[in-house]
């Protein structure tokens, strides 16, 4: 004997009254007690699910299913419904049967409708998990004796949604005619057609106070009775023959009467209520499972039921059941999509592969992917396998392209991480002095190995993708670099020699046409040759590093080549462009220097005219030189006899030829691409050249003259001799007396003082007649001043009346002023040389 008790809640029926049982019956509740025991309060109370007007409590069914935990159950879990007319002891029945707590009519106060709508419990301590539904009774009185819609209703959603459905009757009623169950199987039938391929419902028809008439007898009358119903049933065409147990599976029990025999009836329900264990087992009670939607589904599915039988639309139970298990997938797949953007690790892994390389990438997203789908397999597992395969699929699909971001960020971050180091180790390598394209072969091995394993790191199980495309990149990216750091390198050593030719070309092929002569064009030959081969040797060992094809090879070397040759045409065509300021050069060098290349002074001795001509032939050679390019054996030109012939030699030139060599744009022999100076800018620049060394001829000349002129200040021979013998007589009386000896003497002494005090050759320099009239303004003041300084000499105490002293020491002024006044002039006279 057990006893629970429960506060009635607004929804809720407290349990019944205490129950005895017979000891025959003892041990086996005693047992189901301790099962019992275990559920909680809670799972005894029994929920409004649809209420008398036909609203669907749903939020009264989720909480109903979260407190008895269906949702776990999958497809292991039984439904439970009774129908039966009012007031027919169908909660009493539930109670006993079930220890639910359904709200049963007080027998005192009368016989009026207790149950409203539909209600729903679990069923404590029966395995599986059995959920039982006390629906709203028939035939009532409240409703109205036409208002049977709900009545269809209910039984059309029980027969729906249950297992297993029991069918309460009195036992007088069996064969009656007017039997209070008969209108109700007559709907169930009905009802049961509306249903597309339904489910074979087991139907338990509970014979309430048996009376002493066998079962084994009341059976048959029973059965013909549910048969002839069946009959009567209006069917589809489809069903027109089909049998009641194509639909059904139908049997029948008989209770004793709880009212009257209470032990009885409790012993007969004790024995029944076995018969709810394991009742979807193969055989069990429950029968046909094939439209049983899975648990966490049952609440979507009742709704959605009760939603269309409200509508008074048919129910296609199979497209019903892909319809929950479409809905439902699509909630489990979403649910778990949505606790994976939240997961932290996914969130921790996701954001740092935003900055770096992650290891283990794939392993660590693949096991939380195949977390998050395993769970999903798990919820969704009972559902339609189409459907719920299609679920998956989209979830997949869905959680690879919120992963896939971060897989391209990690292939990404290898590759430029890889790149990164690839470029490093090549370049240790080339720095330690490998060969290049040993080096870049080694290195690029090594990475796309090193590339593959980190790609494989971080494959991603579930995702298939492939990271070719990425893989591609890379290999293009090391070629580009090798062919980058190819190409700079081999610009590098290109520069180099090319430095180091133009640093061997460049000075000794200017000094070399400088000093212009006919061995200039060899001796360039020769040093172009000898520096490129040079050059050349060291250029290709080491180019070997670079295992180029020949081709390449010889390409490299050719512009090696081309480019020491470049350089001595370059400075060809750099002197070419100032030949007549060289030429120039060369002349006044020549012109103006001796032999031993010092300075000439010219005395009036030299040959003007052979030294131009020297020296004019030398500018010409210099003019040839430059004329063309000769860097070739086979180049070989008369530009210079041509120039010697036309130019500094003109009458033997014409006396050869009528036509004006120099009347051309082009030299004979010469390739208009090797011709610097041509035969017509040769004429031009000679003329210029003449004319512009003209003007130090003409000074030289001068110089000559004047030097002449000077040298040339006594009178001819015979005047001396005539001068001699003339004078003769005059010189021998002037000999005889000292008087006027002295007397000229001291007149030339003044003469000399005035000739310097006056500057007369300076004056003179300038013309006669300006020096006649400024010697006539100055003449006057001279004489005073040196009559005064004669006069102040003569006024002085020591030497006072020493004439002898006087002309002395003027004597002595004089000459020292007249012999700075020479150096003065000699000086000058230099000057204007
Ligand atoms: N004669 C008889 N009366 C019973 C039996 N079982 C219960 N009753 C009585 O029938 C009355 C109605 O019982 P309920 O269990 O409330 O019947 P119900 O079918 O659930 O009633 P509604 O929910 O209103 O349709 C109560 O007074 C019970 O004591 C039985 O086996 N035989």
């Amino acid at each position: 004997m057990y006893t629970y008790h429960h506060t009635p809640t607004f929804q809720e029926h407290s349990c019944p009254r205490s129950h005895s049982v017979s000891s025959f019956n003892k041990s086996i509740i005693k047992s189901e007690l301790q099962l019992f025991s275990m559920d909680k309060e809670a799972e005894c109370c029994s929920t409004h699910l649809i209420e008398g007007d036909g609203t669907f409590n749903r939020d009264g069914l989720d909480n109903f299913i979260k407190q008895v935990k269906l949702g776990e159950c999958g497809l292991s879990y039984a439904v439970v419904a009774i129908m039966g007319p009012q007031s027919s002891g169908k909660s009493t029945l539930l109670n006993h049967l079930f220890y639910t707590n359904f709200r049963e009519m007080d027998a005192y106060r009368g016989r009026s409708q207790t149950t409203k709508g539909i209600w729903i419990a679990k069923c404590p301590g029966i395995e599986p998990c059995t959920i039982v539904m006390d629906l709203e009774g028939t035939d009532g009185r409240e409703r109205g004796e036409d208002d049977t819609a709900f009545e269809k209703q209910s039984a059309l959603f029980a027969l729906a949604v249950s297992d297993i459905v029991l069918i309460n009757m009195w036992c007088h009623d069996i064969g009656r005619e007017q039997a209070a169950n008969k209108p109700l199987l007559k709907t169930v039938f009905q009802v049961m057609l509306r249903l597309f391929s339904p489910r074979k419902t087991t139907l338990m028809f509970v014979i309430r106070d048996k009376t002493r008439t066998p079962l084994e007898n009341l059976e048959p009358v029973l059965r013909e009775d549910i048969q002839k119903i069946w009959d009567s049933v209006p069917k589809p065409e489809a069903h027109k023959h089909t049998p009641l147990s194509e639909f059904f599976n139908v049997q029948v029990v008989a209770l004793s009467s709880y009212e009257e025999k209470e032990e009885q009836f409790k012993e007969q329900v004790s024995d029944l209520r076995q018969k709810f264990f394991h009742s979807i087992a193969p055989g069990g009670l429950a029968g046909d499972r094939r439209g049983v939607v899975p648990a966490s589904g049952f609440s979507f599915s009742a709704q959605q039921i009760w939603k269309v039988i409200k509508e008074n639309k048919d129910l296609d139970l199979p497209a019903h059941k892909v319809m929950v298990a479409t809905v439902r997938c699509e909630e489990i797949a979403n649910e778990k999509y949505s606790s994976f953007v939240m997961n932290e690790d996914w969130l921790e892994l996701e954001e740092a592969v935003q900055s770096h390389l992650v290891p283990g990438f794939g392993k660590k997203l693949s096991s939380l992917l195949y977390n998050c789908l395993s769970s999903y397999d798990e919820e969704a597992t009972y559902f339609e396998d189409s459907v719920r395969s299609a679920k998956r699929r989209q979830l997949e699909d869905k959680l690879m392209q919120l992963v896939q971001p971060a897989y391209q960020l990690m292939l990404e971050h290898i590759r430029s991480e890889t790149l990164e180091s690839f470029e490093k180790a090549l370049n240790d390598a080339l720095k330690e002095g490998q060969g290049f394209a040993a080096a870049a072969r080694d290195c690029t091995t090594e990475f796309m190995r090193l590339f593959d394993e980190q790609c494989q790191d971080a494959v991603i199980k579930q995702a298939n993708w492939d990271s070719g495309k990425v893989r591609d990149k890379f290999s293009r990216d090391l070629d580009s670099h090798i062919a980058e750091v190819r190409a700079s390198k081999l610009s590098e050593l290109t520069a180099l020699y090319e430095s180091k030719l133009k640093e061997a070309l460049y000075g000794p092929v200017e000094a070399l046409l400088e000093g212009a002569s006919d061995d200039t064009w060899p001796a360039i030959r020769k040093l172009l040759h000898q520096e490129t081969k040079k050059a050349v040797s060291e250029f290709s060992s080491a180019l070997s590093g670079f295992e180029m094809d020949e081709q390449e090879e010889e390409t490299s070397i050719s512009k090696l080549e081309n480019y020491a040759r470049g350089i001595v045409e370059g400075k060809t065509r750099e002197e070419a462009a100032k030949v007549l300021y060289r030429m120039k050069e060369r002349f006044t060098s020549i012109f103006n220097h001796d032999n031993d290349s010092m300075p000439r002074v010219w005395t009036g001795k030299e040959d003007i005219r052979a030294i131009t001509k020297t020296a004019r032939s030398s500018s010409l050679k210099l003019l040839s030189v430059l004329a063309a390019i000769r860097l070739d054996e086979e180049d070989t030109d008369k530009i210079g006899d041509t120039l010697v012939l036309t130019l500094v030699d003109p009458k033997k030139g014409t006396s050869k030829s009528i036509t004006d060599p120099l009347a051309s744009s082009t030299w004979e022999e010469v390739p208009p691409t090797k011709t610097l100076i041509t035969p017509v800018q040769c004429r031009s620049l000679w003329s210029q050249f003449q004319r512009e060394t003209e003007y130090t001829i003409t000074q030289a000349i001068a110089s000559q003259e004047a030097n002449k002129r000077n040298n040339n200040w006594l009178p001819p021979p015979w005047a001396i001799a005539a001068m001699a013998i003339l004078g003769f007589n005059e010189f021998m009386t002037l000999l005889r007396n000292p008087l006027w000896l002295l007397i000229i003497f001291v007149s030339y002494l003044l003469l000399k003082a005035l000739w310097v005090q006056l500057d007369i050759a300076g004056e003179f320099r300038n013309g006669a007649l300006p020096g006649i009239l400024s010697l006539s303004t100055k003449f006057l003041p001279t004489v005073t001043n040196l009559l005064r300084k004669l006069a102040e000499e003569g006024q002085t105490p020591v030497n006072t009346g020493n004439h002898a002293h006087l002309a002395q020491s003027t004597s002595t002024a004089s000459s020292e002023v007249t012999m700075e006044n020479e150096m003065e002039y000699t000086s000058s006279s230099k000057h204007q040389n």
